[in-house]
């Protein structure tokens, strides 16, 4: 039997907080098919009423037999003792106050949200809208982004899974930048399109069916922008796109390459990096939004005109921007194939 394969019988049992939400219902299909991750309780809200996970989402009815409890803080105790990991596809400020009590518990914490992503305390009450009610946290929080994480950081506890459009982005981006190809001072240019899973579950005018279109908001001050910024160590311009589309991001990045860079090298850094990378595949044409919604990977392609370069990146928002970089992580850390129960599954609307 080979390492992999023993590891595989050692079963961890993971509970999920937010799980009546989008992301979290992600987490809730995928952790239910994973062979080595049991799903042993799914949470939402304190205020809800238990609910069986197909009537949140009809689409699993006869398939998935689940039920949504409400989170009760006074049984974080009892509620630990159940569980090896804790998945978080929680509000900003929910993850922020209950990571450290799960991780105090002895929990192994993937934080969806963006609570720990900024190593700079500083940059919360600009970004995230107060200061941080746990910096001290912030170092030991590795930014999880599954392709670029280290073997030292995969000895942490508490993960903040990268966003969304920041993967998009910082998967395009930085094997340009490790094999140092851009120019010097170059400023990436980043116009990202989401659909409208983006925003969350919860009702608002601004993401109802009738209002959305296609426009651009969060000029210079969305929050991803110090996030991508921290990822990349160079300064970008990020522009965020609302489309009329269910789920998905197309990130389309322009950027400036030093003199004399050619085609080849540019191929060669790409193949470099990502060869051995499952969940990103390198496209010889423009990617396409339809072919990774439901989807675990990242597409690329990259066309080349003297100096300028665009790549385009693709990823369902809710599965490598969220749920299944969760996954993804999780198998890193325990040593479970990087694919293990991310490979399955179609396209859903
Ligand atoms: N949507 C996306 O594309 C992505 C989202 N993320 C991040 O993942 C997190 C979840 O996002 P998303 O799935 O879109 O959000 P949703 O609004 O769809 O779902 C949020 C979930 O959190 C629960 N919840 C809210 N407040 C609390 C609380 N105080 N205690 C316990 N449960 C609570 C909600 O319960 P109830 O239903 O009962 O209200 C719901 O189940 C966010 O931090 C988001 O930034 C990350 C990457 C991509
Ligand atoms: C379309 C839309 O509204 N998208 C969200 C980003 C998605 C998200 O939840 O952000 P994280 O990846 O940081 O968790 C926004 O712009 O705020």
């Amino acid at each position: 039997m080979s390492q992999s394969q023993s590891k595989l019988l050692s079963k961890k049992r993971a509970i999920i907080l937010g799980a009546a939400g989008y992301s979290g219902a992600e987490l809730v299909q995928l952790i239910s098919q994973h062979p080595a991750i049991e799903l042993v309780a799914a949470y939402a809200s304190a205020g809800r009423k238990p609910e069986a996970f197909a009537s949140l989402y009809p689409r699993y009815s006869n398939q998935l037999d689940l039920q949504v409890l409400p989170w009760q803080p006074e049984a974080i105790n009892e509620i630990a003792q159940q569980a090896d990991i804790a998945f978080l596809a929680l509000p900003h400020e929910a993850s922020e106050a209950l990571a450290p009590q799960l991780l105090a518990k002895g929990l192994v914490v993937f934080d969806l949200s963006g609570a720990f992503r900024l190593k700079n305390a500083a940059l919360y009450p600009e970004f995230y809208g107060c200061p941080h009610q746990h910096p001290e946290l912030l170092p030991q929080a590795p930014y999880g982004l599954a392709e670029w994480i280290s073997a030292s950081e995969l000895e942490q506890s508490l993960f903040a899974v990268a966003g969304c459009y920041p993967t998009a982005s910082a998967l395009a981006l930085l094997p340009l930048i490790k094999a140092g190809l851009l120019a010097d001072g170059a400023v990436p240019v980043i116009n990202a399109i989401s659909g409208v899973s983006g925003a969350g579950r919860k009702a608002s005018l601004g993401t109802s069916f009738c209002e959305v279109g296609l426009s651009a908001y969060g000029f210079f001050g969305h929050r991803h922008r110090p996030e991508i910024e921290q990822t990349l160590g160079c300064s970008v311009v990020f522009t965020p796109h609302l489309g009329n589309f269910k789920r998905g991001i197309l990130a389309t990045i322009s950027v400036c390459l030093k003199a004399g860079i050619s085609k080849a090298e540019v191929d060669a850094a790409y193949q470099q990096y990502y060869q051995h990378k499952p969940m990103v595949r390198l496209l010889p044409r423009s990617p396409n939004v339809a072919d990774v919604a439901g989807t675990c990977f990242c597409d690329l392609h990259w066309q080349q005109h003297g100096q300028q370069l665009v790549v385009v990146s693709a990823i369902d928002n809710l599965l490598k921007g969220a749920a299944a970089q969760a996954v993804q992580l999780a198998n890193l850390k325990f040593g479970y194939p990087e694919t293990t129960g991310l490979l399955a599954g179609g396209y859903r609307d």
